[in-house]
């Protein structure tokens, strides 16, 4: 039986309807699934799609134009945002398919980077150059406008300074606002293929604001990009270096505590994580309200001159911590334990002291009983030479009224470079001039570059401690003082032996070392810019450092060499050369050490190697008596428990009376914890703690008074630390160095400094050189400066207020005597150094 074509046509139409039914039922039951299956591949799709994109970012996409940017001609077309190279639309699709990238800033090795400066890596060598890349934010338009004009000095300055074979770029500015943070702040930019030896240099000109701006989010990249695991953490240490000055207003926020300048701040900190602590300039800042645009031309004129340096030297060269060393790895907070001078991080402190006492230990000392060795061993070695002098003689100051010696052995050097105490000397900071000077900069020097005040001179004389240079031209003298923080390194002997450096090469030696020690500081966390700036501009010297200076036989002839670029001098002598003494021309303030009242106690102290040591002690008085009314005459006591305090407050008013000085500073002793120190039986226990000192000075001030002597206690300066029994009171600080010190130093000084009921121990320092210049007979009276500041006086503690005072974070409660040594981490016990710990200076 057949079918017809109807009912053909019908079965079709029932089984398409049944199919579709089947299949919508399906849709029906499964739709929801569908939906989020569907979904989901999306999703995973796009997301895949976004992240390649934003990884492609770090290799190069193309820079948003920048506003400021466009001021600089020199950036019409699209440039490779890393290199530089101009890119062509090709290759720009090319770098947006390169596959996300790893970014890996290496940390320079001292040998790499001068590797690259001169090309001995490898790479092709030929004229660097240097491109500055000056990065602002603007909200009001100042730093704008301040940041086009510095550009635009900078860039005329750049090119009249002679960079050697560097050539400079102008320098690019560019707005925060505008850049893409990844292009400049991931890693370092490349040199461009064309000119491979291109140095990049970054300075920042920010403006602060407590309210959120750019800055915020510029801070948090910076950050980020320190934190992030995918890129090592000086992914900027290629760079050649970087600055930043902060714009901020002292009205509404007057210090930095209170939020001055603090966003520049912290950019200077994630910079110096993020370049390895290539800080190539301190951070300057500015008030806007006052001296914003002075602040910036200092800090401009600053970084140009840090610039020729570089091209000179063909890198930043030496800094301490922080300062451009992307060898330097301790953390950048300050706070947490730096040691500016020993490049000491907090957990190796123990491990660097003993490794410095290890040294001197192993360094021989030159005492006495060596210099016949030496003298055997090296005798002819090595002659004199002083051009423009009287020629290399073997000067005996120790006998009196002799004639010259009738055979002249033949001179060697005082402190060979080859000798153990070079080596040793050298190690704790100094910088030895010729064959018999020294110069080192104090920690009171980098407490003030910090504006964490200064040393007692600033309180008593007017001395800031960033302008004053410690020094000696004689690192040889005739004791061993107990307490002397020498080490036993220095040489000792009664006559000197030596070959005779010119004055004009220790004067010379002198300031560039000095120099050179305060350029190293350019990077250490909160030095600032304006104190860095005056500090290359030496006013004082302080002749005190080790050693003897009116040893040295051209005593006269240095300090009129100082005197003539206008720079006072404070000599301290230890009172065991009475003709040089006698001899000894005006100096602005001079210095005996008065180290015990009586023979004995003298000579348990001083262990002077003189026979006739209280002869020439009690002469010294004399001779220090007659010029009280030609210079303005010191003694210095420090004071030593156990050795020349108690039931010495008679003897030594005696010894007041007999030379009348115009002051007598006194001191506690700072415990240098050396062998030398400990084989006199020397301990912590014979430092005095502050009470004391100031119980000693109030009984010397009676006795005084008792004999009718016209002293009264003039001005203290009391980094104090209590005793036990007080502590409650006890309050610690922390000057600068990573240990909290105590100092303390009290001033009596003799009624004619009493002006109208007000003491005038301050020096007017110009009137002493235009008496000197004059030529006519003066009086310390003729020089005296304004009154004593009011914080200063006795019991007012001598911290000046406009220095900022630290604390210690978390520092101890207990007592520490003055220049205690501490207890730190494994529990080594660290003797402090008198010039870490004190306030510099022999004696
Ligand atoms: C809202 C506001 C907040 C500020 N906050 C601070 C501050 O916390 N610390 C500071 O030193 N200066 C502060 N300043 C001062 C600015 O940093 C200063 O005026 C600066 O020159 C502004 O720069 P600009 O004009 O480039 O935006 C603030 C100013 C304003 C208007
Ligand atoms: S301690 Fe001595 S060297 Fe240091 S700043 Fe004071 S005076 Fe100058």
């Amino acid at each position: 039986m057949s079918h017809s074509e109807p009912d053909m046509m019908n079965s079709l139409e029932e089984n398409l309807f049944r199919e579709i039914s089947e299949w919508l039922a399906l849709w029906h039951r499964f739709r929801v699934l569908t939906l989020i299956f569907t979904f989901s591949i999306l999703i995973v799709v796009r997301t895949v799609a976004r992240l390649r994109h934003n990884r492609q970012k770090l290799s190069g996409s193309p820079r948003p134009a920048s506003p400021a940017h466009s001021l600089s001609s020199a950036e019409e077309k699209w440039e490779n945002p890393v290199s530089g190279d101009p890119v062509s639309p090709n290759r720009k699709s090319a770098l947006k398919s390169l596959p996300p990238k790893r970014v890996i800033g290496t940390k320079q090795t001292r040998s790499a980077t001068a590797a690259r400066v001169n090309g001995t890596n490898g790479s092709p060598t030929g004229p660097s150059r240097i491109q500055v890349l000056v990065f602002f934010s603007s909200l009001t338009g100042n730093t704008e406008k301040s940041a086009t004009e510095f550009t635009r000095k900078l860039s005329a300055s750049l090119k009249a300074t002679a960079l050697g074979s560097w050539e400079p770029l102008e320098p690019q500015l560019h707005d925060l606002s505008y850049i893409d943070y990844d292009d400049y702040f991931i890693s370092s930019p490349a040199s461009p293929n064309s000119h491979p030896n291109t140095e990049y240099f970054y300075l920042f000109l920010l403006p602060t604001y407590n309210i959120d701006t750019v800055l915020n989010t510029f801070t948090a990249h910076l950050q980020e990009t320190h934190h992030d695991f995918r890129i090592d953490t000086a992914p900027l240490s290629s760079l050649l270096g970087y600055s930043v000055f902060g714009f901020g207003d002292r009205q509404g926020w007057p210090s930095e505590q209170e939020g001055f300048c603090s966003q520049a701040l912290e950019v200077d900190k994630w910079m110096a994580k993020l370049t390895g602590k290539k800080r190539a300039f301190p951070l300057g800042m500015g008030d806007v309200s006052l001296d914003a645009s002075e602040r910036l031309d200092e800090w401009r004129s600053g970084i140009v001159e840090m610039l020729r340096e570089a091209a000179t030297n063909g890198g930043l060269g030496e800094g301490v911590v922080g300062s451009g060393d992307a060898l330097e790895s301790d953390e950048e907070d300050i706070d947490s334990g730096e040691l500016v001078d020993g490049q000491t991080v907090p957990g190796d402190i123990g491990k660097s002291r003993t490794k410095r006492r290890r040294v001197v230990r192993e360094a021989a000392v030159d005492d006495v009983e060596d210099l016949g060795r030496l003298l055997q061993k090296g005798a002819g070695d090595i002659v004199g030479e002083l051009p423009n002098h009287a020629g290399p003689i073997a000067i005996d100051f120790t006998t009196y009224g002799k004639g010259p010696l009738s055979t002249t052995p033949p001179l060697k050097e005082m402190v060979p470079k080859s000798s153990p105490t070079y080596t040793a000397l050298t190690k704790q900071g100094y910088t030895i001039v010729g064959s018999h000077s020294g110069v080192k900069i104090c920690r009171w020097t980098k407490s003030a570059l910090r504006g964490r005040g200064s040393c007692y001179k600033f309180s008593f004389y007017g001395i800031k401690s960033h302008l004053c240079m410690e020094t000696t031209p004689s690192l040889s003298c005739s004791n061993k003082c107990v307490f002397c923080w020498r080490h036993g390194t220095n040489p000792v002997g009664t006559t000197w032996r030596w070959k005779v450096d010119p004055p004009e090469k220790i004067f010379e030696g002198v300031k560039d070392g000095h120099y050179r020690k305060i350029k190293m500081m350019r990077g250490v966390p909160g030095i600032r810019a304006d104190r860095f700036a005056e500090a290359f501009r030496i006013r004082h010297c302080a002749l005190s450092l080790v050693g003897e200076p009116i040893f040295y036989p051209y005593i006269n002839e240095f300090a009129a060499m100082l005197h003539k670029e206008h720079i006072s001098s404070f000599l301290v002598c230890n009172a065991q050369h009475p003709d040089q003494l006698a001899a000894l021309k005006p100096v602005t303030q001079l210095y005996v050490s008065i180290d015990a009242s009586n023979r004995e106690s003298l000579r348990r102290i001083d262990r002077p190697l003189h026979r006739d040591f209280w002869e020439r002690f009690q002469r010294c008085l004399d001779i220090l008596r007659e010029k009280r009314f030609r210079q303005r005459t010191v003694f210095r006591l420090t004071l030593v428990k156990g050795f020349n305090v108690e039931d010495e407050v008679q003897g030594y008013a005696d010894l007041v009376e007999k030379g009348l000085p115009c002051f007598v500073e006194v001191k506690g002793v700072t415990y240098c914890g050396t062998s030398s120190s400990a084989g006199a039986g020397l301990t912590m226990q014979n430092v005095p703690f502050y009470e004391e000192v100031s119980e000693f000075v109030v009984a010397l001030d009676r006795a005084l008074r008792k004999r009718g002597l016209s002293y009264g206690i003039a001005a203290e300066h009391a980094h104090r630390t209590l005793s036990p029994a007080k502590e409650q009171e006890t309050w610690q600080t922390r000057d600068g160095d990573n240990l909290t010190l105590a100092s303390c130093c009290i001033l009596l000084a003799s009624t004619r400094f009493l002006i109208n009921e007000r003491w005038h121990t301050v020096i007017d320092y110009s009137k002493f050189f235009e008496l000197l210049e004059s030529g006519k007979e003066f009086a310390p009276e003729d020089y005296i400066g304004p009154p004593t500041p009011e914080w200063a006086n006795w019991g007012n503690g001598g911290f000046d207020p406009a220095d900022t005072r630290v604390y210690r974070k978390g520092g101890s409660k207990g007592s520490l005597r003055i220049g205690e040594g501490v207890t730190i981490g494994s529990g080594v016990l660290i003797g402090l150094n008198e010039d870490e710990g004190q306030d510099g200076g022999c004696g």
